[in-house]
């Protein structure tokens, strides 16, 4: 957590020094990062969020649950629907509207620099790896893009696996989300940003799932004077890969390794950042899409609760840099036996 606060110049090991060159704008941000955060906020910030973005995840994410008339059920994989979303709500209106195969090309760039960068010849022609290395002068742009492409969907993800794992936090999701469309009444055309707030349970789930997964594993850094961690000294000029093993911390959550929502009752469910609480990052690189990500969720999780629904067995989570599916997150939603006549 000191870490992430102290220092705003960002860790890059020497090999990605060399691959990019020093002076390359993915490593030498600091001087466009105001730039780059004011840009997101803009796109993902509170105000447009509760104005409009709501709407268009309400309504993107729901057509992903339509059935015709006869159909009992339906499957999806909610991870990969997730990902066109946010191409849809945030890449297209950063880079411009873009041809679908062009996004594609970036996505695939991207899936395949970050899995195989150490691990492949970065100078072989024709592989996606090249590919992205030449692409990545385009960083500034499509950084807000790449980060809410690859944290949200997995993270959605992961939520959706716990709930289907724990069959008693999905019978109170029903719940919660059962009496906010009675509520409604008629008018079940959206969900409005009280609506949203509202879902106190809905938000524990997040909240724990954020906590329990620690999405995003590290934070680098170079810390510009030696600096303490935890009764170690980090040389000034090392690189510091921070992880938030706080989340895991006896002292600080009880049975910290158990999938527990209801363990935020009570408790501040929207900040995104304390002393033993930080999915988000800390200092000046907080992240500035906290609560697009989780108002997307929360909206996924809405739907989902309409239905009744199960996972895919084969739904598998791995932690490598990301979190990943290598299966990917397939649900399977069917009509209530009340919705069939
Ligand atoms: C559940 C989803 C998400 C998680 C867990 C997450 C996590 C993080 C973390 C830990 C950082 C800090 C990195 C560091 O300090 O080195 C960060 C930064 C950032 N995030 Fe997120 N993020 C999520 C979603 C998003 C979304 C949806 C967007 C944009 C639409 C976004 C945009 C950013 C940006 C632009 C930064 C860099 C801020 C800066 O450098 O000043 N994030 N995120």
């Amino acid at each position: 957590m000191e870490m992430a606060k102290s220092s705003t110049q960002l860790g890059a090991t020497e090999s990605l020094r060399r691959l990019f060159g020093e002076n390359s704008d993915f490593l030498q941000r600091k001087e466009i990062h105001k730039y780059v955060r004011n840009l997101t906020s803009r796109f993902v910030g509170p105000e447009n969020l509760k104005t409009n973005l709501i709407q268009d995840i309400y309504v993107l994410s729901r057509n992903y649950f339509e059935m015709d008339d006869k159909a009992i059920s339906s499957s999806f994989d909610i991870k990969e629907a997730a990902t066109k979303m946010v191409v849809d709500l945030i890449v297209k209106k950063v880079i411009g509207e873009m041809e679908s195969e062009a996004v594609r090309e970036l996505g695939l760039c991207w899936t395949a620099f970050r899995t195989n960068w150490f691990s492949f010849s970065y100078s072989v022609l024709g592989t996606t790896v090249y590919r992205f290395v030449k692409m990545v002068r385009l960083w500034t742009l499509i950084e807000p893009s790449i980060l809410s492409q690859e944290t949200t969907p997995g993270i959605l993800a992961a939520t959706v696996k716990l709930v289907a794992d724990h069959p008693d936090v999905m019978e109170e999701l029903k719940r919660e989300h059962d009496a906010v469309i009675e509520n409604q009444g008629d008018n079940q055309a959206g969900l409005t940003w009280e609506e949203y707030k509202s879902m106190t349970f809905t938000h524990m789930v997040i909240k724990e799932t954020l906590r329990f997964t620690s999405a995003q594993p590290t934070v680098h850094r170079i810390p510009t004077e030696d600096a303490q961690v935890g009764g170690y000294t980090v040389p000034a000029g090392w690189l510091f890969f921070g992880i938030p093993l706080v989340h895991f911390d006896e002292e600080k959550y009880e049975d910290p390794l158990k999938f527990n929502p209801w363990r935020w009752k009570g408790k501040d469910l929207h900040g995104t950042l304390s002393k033993d609480y930080i999915p988000f990052g800390a200092g000046a690189t907080l992240c500035v899409g906290s609560e697009f990500a989780k108002c997307i969720i929360a909206v996924f999780l809405h739907h989902l609760s309409r239905f009744r629904w199960s996972l895919d067995p084969k739904t598998r989570v791995l932690r490598r840099y990301m979190l990943m599916f290598p299966a990917g997150c397939r649900v399977e939603i069917a009509k209530e036996l009340s919705d069939q006549s």
